[in-house]
């Protein structure tokens, strides 16, 4: 082991499943579990056997990891019972995990208040646990709860826990700032005086968010000589959450200069696990999360853009692709011509950089812009935007007329039921078609009418799934009445293959905005996907 080595802990399926909201399956704990294996972390606490069906299951049969190992959390014996004969470690310990993290206490003011019992009789449970874990063959690993407080209070008391620790057998003992109130400075400090009772490549540190500070009370720590650092995917867990391992990951990587066992391979794969939780949790990414965001790298400002296409280093961190992420040239009223060419390149649409045409285009997205559109998370409307100025966009479909009906009533069961009906006329294939189709509201009743309509000249718009439907209503303008609001749809679809895209549409009106995106989307699949447009009966 060289001193530059930092062992990453992930605890997503632990601290992580204490998140408000939060509730992972056996099968989502299996995937989680893999996906971290996958991408070189070295430790994956798989959750507490013992405390709930869930975890029991995972640990009756956990998943094969290839490299990571397996940990199972647990605490402390009980009080006035041997750690042979407490049911909480027989839980922990008859697991199928290869390390047992036990929490205990090192504040003196939870040993007072919350536990009741002598402090002597906690230092003395902290060893007997420590030494069965160590006798089970487990690697014992001690998480000392409220650490940097219990330092605060009574460094020598704190202190007297840790050396416990460590003297009875734990591989790691961890310094966790439970109530996540520590500051980078005061972690720093801790740190420096534990590493010279316990040796460094021996402390972890174990950061909670409560303070925006988990990621660098977590590098402050590493700084001082800790060498194990716990956080979650995407900062899950309990309040605020905990140390973002991805971030984490990172930056001790690739900014730090540490070793970790996530090689160049696995920080390429950063991206595509921040997206895994995501999935799992059927939450929308959040785009300006540090490094994996879809706006970590995006570029919206004119002067941005112009520079980042002579050298991206003028205003990137690092290169996006070293964490698997991509650079992003943003179209808005922010743009100036660089940021529309630099678009144009990245659709495949070759134009000369002098064509009078493209002038026109930054001109119609301002003045779109300024009108309520927003381009810079629509890119596939900026596309047909874009290329309806320069070539021609094929006329799939032409939606003439729409009308909506709305329905609250009771059913014969005496239920409520709220129901909308709509009506579309659709010029497709040379034929005006008029479909209706009812839907749990308007723009769904809509949306499966106009579908009805095109499926038959257009059949690869049925595997296209509306993903996200955003409305916004934007301030109307000075010196106007409220009535004068315009309102932004914006709306993501999905095709079957899993590509995502980006449409708006902005009216007076909500369904007329929805139709708009929605026509885009679906024009946007059709002209991607190289179909013809029919034209003739
Ligand atoms: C900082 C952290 O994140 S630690 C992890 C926190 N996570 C969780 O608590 C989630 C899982 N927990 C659970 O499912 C349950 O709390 C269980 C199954 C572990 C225990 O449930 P119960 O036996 O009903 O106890 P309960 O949760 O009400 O209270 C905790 C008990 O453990 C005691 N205790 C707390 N910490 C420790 C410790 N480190 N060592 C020994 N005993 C402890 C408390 O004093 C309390 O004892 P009491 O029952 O005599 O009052
Ligand atoms: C153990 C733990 O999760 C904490 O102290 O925050």
């Amino acid at each position: 082991m060289t001193d530059n080595r930092v062992y990453l802990f992930d605890t997503t399926l632990r601290d992580g499943q204490q998140t408000r909201g939060v509730d992972f399956t056996p099968a989502d704990k299996i995937a989680i579990a893999r996906a971290l294996d996958e991408i070189g972390i070295d430790y994956v606490e798989g959750g507490w056997p013992g405390a709930n069906p869930t975890d029991d299951r995972f640990f009756s049969e956990p998943p094969a990891l290839k490299r990571a190992k397996l940990v199972a959390f647990g605490m402390t014996r009980r009080p006035g019972r041997s750690a042979e004969n407490d049911p909480g470690l027989a839980g922990v310990l008859g697991s199928k995990a290869g390390a047992a993290c036990l929490v205990g206490k090192t504040w003196d003011f939870h040993v007072d208040v919350a536990l009741e019992i002598d402090r002597d009789e906690n230092v003395q449970m902290i060893r007997d646990s420590m030494k069965l874990a160590a006798k089970r063959g487990f690697e014992p690993m001690f998480d000392c709860e409220h650490f940097f407080d219990g330092y605060k209070a009574n460094p020598d008391y704190a202190l007297s826990c840790v050396k416990a620790a460590y003297e009875s057998g734990a591989r790691w003992v961890v310094l966790c700032d439970t109530n996540g109130g520590a500051l980078p400075h005061e972690v720093s400090e801790i740190v420096a005086e534990v590493v010279k009772v316990v040796p460094g490549d021996h402390v972890g540190i174990h950061t909670h968010n409560d303070t925006e500070n988990a990621v660098a009370n977590t590098l402050a720590a590493v700084r001082a000589g800790a060498r194990q650092v716990q956080g979650t995917i995407n900062g899950l867990g309990e309040r605020c959450g905990n140390a973002n391992i991805v971030t984490l990951t990172a930056i001790l990587g690739l900014k730090m200069g540490y070793e970790t066992g996530v090689g160049d391979k696995g920080m390429k794969q950063l991206k595509k696990l921040s997206r895994m939780l995501d999935d799992r949790l059927n939450r929308a990414p959040n785009p300006h999360a540090a490094f994996v965001g879809d706006a970590a790298f995006a570029h919206k400002g004119g002067l941005h853009v112009s520079a980042v296409q002579k050298d991206p280093k003028t205003y990137e961190h690092i290169d996006p692709e070293l964490v698997g992420n991509q650079r992003y040239i943003l179209v808005s009223d922010q743009a100036g011509r660089s940021n529309i060419l630099a678009r144009f390149t990245e659709i495949g649409v070759e134009i000369d950089p002098k064509h009078p045409k493209i002038q026109r285009l930054v001109e119609d997205v301002k003045e779109k812009e300024f009108l309520g559109y927003s381009y810079d998370t629509a890119e596939a409307s900026f596309e047909l935007l874009a290329r309806r100025t320069v070539e021609n966009v094929p006329d799939y479909f032409s939606i003439e007329r729409f009308r909506v009906m709305d329905e609250r009533r009771f059913n014969a069961r005496g239920q409520m039921v709220i129901e909308s009906e709509a009506t579309a006329t659709v010029e497709v294939a040379g034929q005006r078609l008029h479909e209706v189709a009812v839907g749990n509201g308007p723009v769904n009743a809509l949306d499966l009418a106009i579908r009805k309509a095109l499926s038959t000249a257009y059949p690869s718009i049925d595997g296209v799934k509306l993903m996200d439907y955003k409305v916004r209503i934007l301030p109307p303008p000075p010196n106007s009445d409220g009535t004068d609001a315009v309102t932004r749809v914006m709306i993501e679809s999905a095709g079957p293959d899993g590509t995502m895209w980006r449409t708006v549409g902005v009216s007076a009106n909500i369904i007329d905005a929805s139709i708009m995106a929605l026509s885009d989307s679906l024009t946007y699949c059709l002209l991607k996907s190289g179909t013809e447009a029919k034209v003739d009966a």
